[in-house]
């Protein structure tokens, strides 16, 4: 018998999993299984996915980093290299991140450079919505481009993009944001033979595109030689000041970080933003609505975003419900074996966590009714069910290897938050239906199925 639950297929084949892959319902598909066989599921015969605290600990935090990426970040390679997110083992990983830390480390972000960027970029969507007047806004694209400019921001300044505004850079944000190369590019890491034998068949007839972003390319080409740039930027740190025990880095190297920090800071931030806010929308969470523009308008503009109580409650609320990332993020168990929760997993085992699942299990009364969105939760006063409700979440991973972004991102959403429900009060769109916010899964992040969100703005008395 076999010791890990699971489905009798997936002990003799992965091709379940990977129909799952292939038809963008993997996230959902893993978390049915944890609904049924509980939080350890067997779900190919060389892969394991579990739910837990503990196995977080164990596969992303064990040694500071956790265990070695598998070959699925091959996927993810930029201009052919290997950037911090695609690079596989421990060691060389841990060299790359000295160089590109400090810019991310919360005291950068909030620093005059880059927050003052962010609220005005936050300020131009918020009079973008205004203009909306009693029409719907589709924020799904203006979330983007808000992710976007922010982004870049924080790469490039003063070179950043501005695609709230200017519609030669919109393009390129519609580029990177509109892709549809997921069945493309899972083939071509399946099966190389077979990619190359259908890969035109694949274009032409069904429309599977590779993956295929000219515009974003140059863009970051041109603008990653740029040596002009703000001292809090990660293209001033990659051009002048490296830290001494680091020899300097080609100069592909350096485009190839920027592109894959821009890419990571796109869908992410803006997703994450444009479920949050549809949620928030939705008539049950009115009174949260209520609550948050009061903290907000009582507080006034001059507090600053990290102390706002329960506007973090909220983004914590809305990144448990709605991780960005909510996938499984693979991981080879090292040679000789570990025991992952209990479970004795043999090396080389693929073991994972998603955050869908993490987060919204009830893990022993962690997070009670998870299917709920209560940002009161996050504020319990409870000191040790906080440290367990942190322990389980999982939205940015966690350890060495977890989200660099994280402190940007969570600055990015503060700020916007706080723009719109200081002024006003969203409400669904009309035209929406149920299916245009279900989630669909790209390589690692997933995205609204209908790839719209339409909302209402009204105005706050002031
Ligand atoms: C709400 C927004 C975001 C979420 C939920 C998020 C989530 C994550 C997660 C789960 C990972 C781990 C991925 C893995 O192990 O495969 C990750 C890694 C990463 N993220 Fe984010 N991210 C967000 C925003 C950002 C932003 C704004 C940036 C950059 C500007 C960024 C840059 C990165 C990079 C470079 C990595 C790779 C880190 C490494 O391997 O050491 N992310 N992110």
């Amino acid at each position: 018998r076999d010791p890990i639950p699971g489905p009798l297929h997936a002990r003799l084949t992965s091709l379940v999993i990977k129909y799952h892959e292939f038809t963008a319902t993997r996230t959902s598909y893993i978390h049915s299984l944890h609904l049924r066989y509980g939080p350890v599921v067997r779900v190919a015969p060389n892969e394991v996915v579990f739910a837990s605290a503990a196995a977080v600990k164990e596969i992303y935090c064990s040694n500071g980093s956790g265990y070695d990426k598998t070959e699925w970040y091959d996927l993810f390679k930029v201009y052919d290299r290997r950037t911090m997110f695609t690079i596989l083992g421990k060691q060389e990983h841990a060299k790359r991140k000295r160089v590109l830390a400090d810019r991310y480390a919360n005291s950068n972000i909030m620093k005059g450079g880059v927050m003052d960027g962010i609220k005005g970029r936050a300020r131009r969507f918020r009079e973008i919505c205004e203009r909306g007047g009693r029409e719907a806004v589709d924020l799904y694209i203006i979330l983007h481009a808000y992710a976007f400019d922010c982004v870049t921001l924080h790469l490039f300044h003063p070179h950043s993009a501005n695609s709230l505004t200017d519609p030669k850079d919109s393009e390129v944000m519609l580029e990177v944001t509109f892709d549809s190369s997921l069945q493309n590019r899972l083939l071509s890491h399946y099966s190389p033979l077979l990619h190359r034998l259908l890969n035109s068949l694949l274009s032409s007839l069904l429309n599977l595109k590779p993956r295929e972003t000219p515009l974003a390319d140059s863009f970051v080409l041109n603008t990653a030689a740029e040596t002009n740039v703000s001292p809090f930027t990660l293209l001033h740190r990659l051009h002048h000041d490296l830290p001494s025990s680091s020899p300097d880095m080609p100069q592909i190297d350096k485009a190839a970080e920027c592109l894959d920090h821009m890419a990571a800071g796109i869908d992410t931030t803006g997703d994450a933003l444009c479920f949050l806010i549809w949620e928030l929308s939705q008539p049950s969470s009115l009174p949260y609505q209520r609550k948050l523009q009061e903290e907000l308008r009582s507080a006034g503009e001059n507090t600053p975003v990290e102390k706002l109580e329960y506007l973090d409650a909220v983004v914590m609320e809305g990144l448990r419900m709605f991780p960005a990332i909510p996938m499984s993020l693979p991981r080879y168990c090292p040679p000789g074996g570990r025991v992952i929760d209990g479970h004795e997993i043999p090396g080389g085992t693929i073991v994972s966590c998603q955050a869908y699942s993490v987060q919204r299990l009830e893990q022993g009364g962690v997070f009670e009714e998870p299917d709920r969105f209560l940002p009161e939760r996050w504020l319990d006063g409870d000191e040790e069910k906080d440290r367990e409700r942190r322990r389980c979440f999982f939205a940015f991973s966690q350890g060495g290897r977890g989200c660099i972004g994280k402190h940007l991102a969570l600055a990015e959403m503060k700020c916007l938050l706080r723009e719109v429900y200081s002024n006003f009060t969203t409400l669904p769109g009309l035209k929406m239906t149920e299916k245009d916010m279900e989630m669909a899964d790209l390589l690692v992040s997933s995205r609204p199925a209908g790839q719209r969100c339409l909302v209402r703005f009204e105005k706050l008395e002031s």
